[in-house]
């Protein structure tokens, strides 16, 4: 194909910039700009930059070299590319592109798909800048596309220890890189960040950002990039961990600057102020520190350019139990919160607590997004905010003050927020003597799956949901030790609840809110087969963009919810997509993989398909690639076993097996095998697959040292017990 000239290229974006300009004077402004512009490129990059092919090392090193904040902040008036993770610094993921719109998508076909060669979760939205695509797949692994063939241009695995998945709570995943002066930066899921030369994919540097291996640390998060700085958060606080953010020189890799979410232990000095207030909110006789106290920021971090602040959200505690964490009650600061913290220096300037004295896994590491919004007649800056905890909350970003709460599903652990923005509790969600079914559950009503804010709407894209759990407190804390019907403790989850000893009586639900912030109320919905639909896009072209658990990607008219147009997807697709300009066409772009904490046992489809990214465009023609029908496998039979084992291998399975394989028999299995439809074979040799066995470079891990001979023995009797009593009779 043959390439088009620098000039014809800066008059293409220049062209289409204007096309999507509202104002006429601005037209004019950008006119005499942008022919500036192209006599002074002209000038400076001579002929050399005409000869650099689209998708050549060259180019990629001008289109890329060329993205710093400045660069972030301008594309966000155009939205031509998409330079990091939610579309522009306020992560709106809202694209001021119209060509695809609400009269034409139905005739969106798929241009090209890409396989990321992948079989566990992918949530990462993809970067594109001038065609170039950076995506993750599970395990870290980076590949670069060139958005003009749909091939691939180069892919980076940081070489994760497939056996030690099991060191984060909730899949391999990872949310996607930053992208900044020519470096793409991905946080591996052993908690290194890595620089990578965004032409070759070759490492500029690395650094380790766990502070102490002996605890579980992991990144799963992308990690924002701004001011020649990068910011990356860790996971953890199921496992007993102590939350950080760290920022790196973008260039060098030298820590700039860390804050702690949460104090540490009392007797030594603390960091700096704000965890000597937070400490205040803590009590000692729990001995938090040991077990790290978590507040993880696993995922949102978010840059204002206009007040030069970057805002944290903050993770559940850990243990999940405060009657054990901290006795005597407490909010537990900085635990479940929106922090803002000098984007210069990392230091603490103020904090909302969303969930104070966190027990329920209440993150408030939800995406955030940043809006300018008329509240009361006033105009007031805020963050748009949808935690685990079922509320949605708007918040002044200049100084953290809280404007309003609400419910956007049916919850049970408060009643509302008083004007003081605490929230009226109900006494029974956190009475350690009884079990609770918590509404929300653990895997609360949104999750990290992106919300998205459409300007001329009004209206927030939130994907809502229900996973019911039931939470028994535990009466004592012990860390790191496998105990019998302790959820994951086998493999070092300790969050001081017995999960579901009670069967949860409510229902499991997924649905798309359009929600509107200022009035805190919802104006449409779709309602999904199954929890756990993916993230968000919306479009100046009125529409809205989502991937579905059961497989589909579906496009609405933001207005009114109407369903426009809809593709298969092979499988369930939990990330958000993108949308993005190449050569005045536009494209929206979404990776799949079935996957995350939901997605690990259970599905919603019928169909099975390895990690792709599907581009979609008006008159797409690429055909669909094969799915293939997903092998369950029958109810298990044939294994024999002593009746009297059951009940110890249900517990022993509880603390070993049920964090990825689910209910034997019931789950129907997520991108891990449910062991209840697993061949009799597999399930007769049990002992070679658990030690030392041929599934740790899937992500099994060597349960050698953890569990003993006699103990598989037990946990067979479970499964085919299990098996046995839910057959039905004939
Ligand atoms: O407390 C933590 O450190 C932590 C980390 C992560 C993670 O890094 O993925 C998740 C969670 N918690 C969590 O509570 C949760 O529901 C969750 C879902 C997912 C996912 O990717 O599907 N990750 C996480
Ligand atoms: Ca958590």
């Amino acid at each position: 194909m043959k390439q088009p000239a620098v000039s014809v290229w800066f008059a293409h974006r220049f062209l289409r910039d204007n096309a999507t300009s509202r104002s006429a004077t601005s037209t004019k402004r950008d006119l005499k700009l942008g022919a500036a512009a192209l006599i002074a490129a002209a000038l400076f990059h001579g002929g050399a930059f005409a000869q650099n092919a689209k998708g050549s090392a060259d180019h990629i090193r001008a289109a890329t070299g060329a993205i710093d904040s400045a660069a972030i902040i301008a594309n966000a008036k155009t939205t031509n590319d998409w330079p990091s993770y939610g579309l522009d610094y306020a992560e709106t993921r809202f694209s001021k592109l119209d060509r695809i719109n609400v009269d034409n998508v139905k005739q969106l076909g798929l241009q090209w798909s890409y396989s990321l060669g992948s079989d566990r979760g992918v949530e990462a939205t993809p970067v594109v800048v001038d065609g170039i695509m950076y995506v993750t797949a599970s395990w870290s692994v980076v590949h670069a596309v060139d958005t003009r063939t749909g091939k691939k241009l180069w892919t980076y695995d940081p070489g994760v220890d497939r056996s030690k998945g099991y060191r984060g709570c909730c899949d391999v995943v990872n949310r996607g890189v930053a992208l900044y002066k020519g470096k793409v930066f991905v946080g591996a899921y052993d908690g290194r960040l890595v620089a990578l030369d965004a032409a070759t994919g070759k490492v500029v540097w690395e650094k380790d950002t766990v502070i102490d291996h002996g605890y579980s640390y992991t990144i799963t998060g992308a990690p924002r990039v701004f001011n020649g700085k990068v910011v990356i958060g860790n996971g953890g606080a199921e496992y007993g961990a102590r939350g950080y953010v760290t920022a790196y020189d973008a260039e060098t890799g030298n820590q700039a600057w860390r804050w702690f979410t949460v104090p540490g232990d009392p007797s030594k000095p603390f960091e700096d102020a704000s965890m000597e207030a937070a400490a205040k909110t803590w009590d000692p006789a729990g001995k938090w520190w040991v077990n790290g106290g978590g507040g993880t920021a696993w995922d949102s971090i978010t840059f204002d350019p206009d007040l030069n602040m970057v805002y944290i959200g903050t993770g559940n505690g850990s243990p999940w139990a405060r009657h054990l964490r901290s006795p005597a009650g407490g909010d537990n600061l900085y635990l479940g919160s929106i922090v803002a913290l000098n984007a210069d220096t990392g230091k603490y300037v103020w904090h909302y607590q969303e969930t104070p004295g966190d027990n329920w896994d209440y993150t408030s590491t939800q995406p955030m997004i940043l809006a300018d919004l008329t509240i009361d007649g006033q105009p007031r800056k805020v963050v748009l905010h949808a935690p685990k905890n079922g509320f949605f909350f708007v918040i002044d970003r200049t100084n953290g003050k809280f404007i309003s709460a609400k419910n956007f599903v049916e919850v049970n652990w408060a009643t509302g927020y008083d004007a003081n923005g605490r929230p009226i509790e109900n006494p029974e969600a956190r009475d350690p003597t009884k079990s609770f079914d918590s509404i929300p559950g653990p895997y609360g009503a949104h999750n990290w799956h992106p919300m998205s804010f459409n300007p001329q709407t009004g209206l927030v894209y939130l994907p809502a949901q229900g996973v019911p759990i039931n939470l028994t407190g535990e009466k004592a804390l012990t860390q790191n030790k496998m105990e019998p019907f302790k959820f994951g403790s086998t493999t070092g989850w300790n969050v001081g609840f017995t999960l579901n000893a009670v069967p949860p009586k409510n229902l499991p639900f997924g649905r798309l809110l359009a929600w509107d912030p200022v009035q805190q109320k919802e104006v449409w919905r779709a309602e999904y087969v199954a929890p756990w639909n993916g993230g968000t896009l919306t479009t100046a072209g009125n529409l809205v963009f989502q991937g579905t658990a059961d497989g589909r990607f579906v496009a609405y008219n933001a207005k009114t919810g109407e369903k426009l147009w809809e593709s298969p997807l092979g499988t369930g697709a939990v990330a958000a997509p993108a949308t993005y300009m190449v050569d005045g066409v536009q494209y929206v772009s979404i990776a799949v993989g079935w996957g995350g904490v939901f997605g690990i046992s259970q599905r919603a489809t019928e169909k099975e398909a390895p990690g792709t990214v599907y581009t979609f465009a008006v008159g797409g023609k690429a055909p669909m690639p094969e799915f293939t029908k997903y092998q369950m496998g029958n109810l298990l039979t044939g294994i024999e076993y002593d009746p009297k084992d059951v009940p110890e291998g249900t517990a022993i399975y509880v603390a070993a097996c049920a964090t990825c394989h689910g209910v034997p028999g019931v789950d129907r299995g997520g991108n891990v095998k449910n062991l209840g439809y697993t061949s009799t074979e597999n399930i007769a040799h049990l002992k070679d697959i658990v030690f030392k066995g041929p599934y740790r470079d899937k992500g099994m891990p060597d349960f050698t040292g953890k569990l003993t001979e006699a103990d598989v023995v037990k946990i067979q009797a479970f499964i085919q017990g299990t098996a046995d009593a839910i057959r039905p009779k004939k």
